[in-house]
């Protein structure tokens, strides 16, 4: 059995939501291969913050007794609770004994996210946050009733897009797939291009860095960065706006990187115009931004996985690997 679930953008392709039931009750979760935690808000948290989203009722829930969780995410962002077992469906494929963990506590910046009801996460199990014992991902839960161990996604700009379980979906994509190696040792999809390219300037260093649809934006070295904002005139690093912006008419350079030997993949320069930053300036900012201090890796975001339909792929030929192809 294979399962495609369709996922939504939320404004400025923040972040993409998928519809999850989990028991009779469903939750639109953010879906994020640099975690591997599936977590929901809960009736466990002060009522006001479960206000405008579905609450999971745990009191209706089988715990799993002297289990809990806490996690840290990229932006600092943190939440925590304690673990369910529960049966989960997302597009027609159900987990029965899913671990499914409650949010108790949330920081600021998820109290102010006013859309998501919890995140589902598509890294490694060895990422899972769940004491004492780890606990699996949805997709590993899952994996054994697939075709193949694939996760193949299709992240549109301001459209709805797709998360296919087991299978690749020849129709969404033009030419070939080109693989590359993941070195999952920390967890997650993380993968090296030989070389990168903005635009017709060939930098010949190899760039390390995780496939991340929770991160909206690619996340860069601070030089790498400055080194393509200096194509743009009249970008500039601004500390009001909190990152690199220029004039909304500006024309971008591509951002190419350069994998399995001489394959390029190239995010045009139009989705690297991320959104204006405000309704009266017509300054817009940037989807290559500098990775901050909390983050020690570079992360391919949405920005760079909206220009691919991109399959991770845990081992349908040997090792995990990730294949891109133009959408
Ligand atoms: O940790 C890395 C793993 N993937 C990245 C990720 N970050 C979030 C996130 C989602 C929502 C929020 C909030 F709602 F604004 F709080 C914050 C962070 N989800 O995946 C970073």
């Amino acid at each position: 059995l294979n399962g495609t679930a369709v996922t939504s953008p939320e404004a400025n392709d923040l972040e993409y939501l998928t519809p999850v039931t989990i028991g009779n009750v469903t939750f639109h979760l953010d879906f994020d291969t640099g975690s591997a935690d599936l977590w929901v808000y809960s009736d466990e948290l002060p009522t006001d913050e479960q206000t405008g989203h579905a609450v999971y009722a745990t009191t209706d829930s089988k715990l799993l007794p002297g289990s809990s969780w806490e996690i840290l995410y990229g932006d600092g962002s943190s939440a925590g609770g304690d673990v369910f077992a529960d049966t989960v469906v997302v597009g027609g494929l159900t987990a029965t004994m899913q671990a499914v963990e409650a949010a108790a506590t949330l920081s600021a910046e998820f109290e102010r996210d006013a859309h998501s009801d919890g995140l589902l996460g598509l890294a490694f199990s060895t990422l899972n946050m769940v004491k004492p014992q780890k606990q699996s991902t949805f997709f590993d839960n899952v994996k054994s009733q697939l075709d193949l161990p694939v996760i193949a996604t299709s992240l549109k700009h301001g459209a709805p897009g797709t998360y296919d379980f087991g299978f690749i979906d020849e129709n969404k994509y033009t030419g070939p797939l080109t693989y590359v190696d993941v070195d999952s040792s920390r967890g997650y999809w993380t993968f090296t291009a030989d070389a990168y390219a903005f635009g017709d300037d060939q930098i010949s260093t190899s760039l390390t860095g995780i496939a991340d649809t929770g991160t909206t934006l690619i996340l860069l070295p601070s030089d790498t960065v400055s080194r393509y904002y200096a194509n743009v005139s009249g970008a500039q690093d601004s500390p009001l706006h909190g990152g690199y912006v220029f004039p909304c008419d500006s024309k971008l350079t591509p951002f190419t990187l350069v994998v399995a030997g001489n394959h390029s993949v190239t995010v045009p320069g139009e989705l690297i115009n991320y959104a204006p930053v405000g309704s009266v300036s017509n300054l817009c900012f940037g989807g290559i931004q500098a990775a901050s201090g909390l983050v020690d890796i570079n992360i391919f975001g949405d920005v760079f996985l909206k220009s691919q339909y991109v399959v991770f792929d845990a081992g349908s030929q040997g090792g995990p690997r990730l294949g891109f192809a133009n959408q």
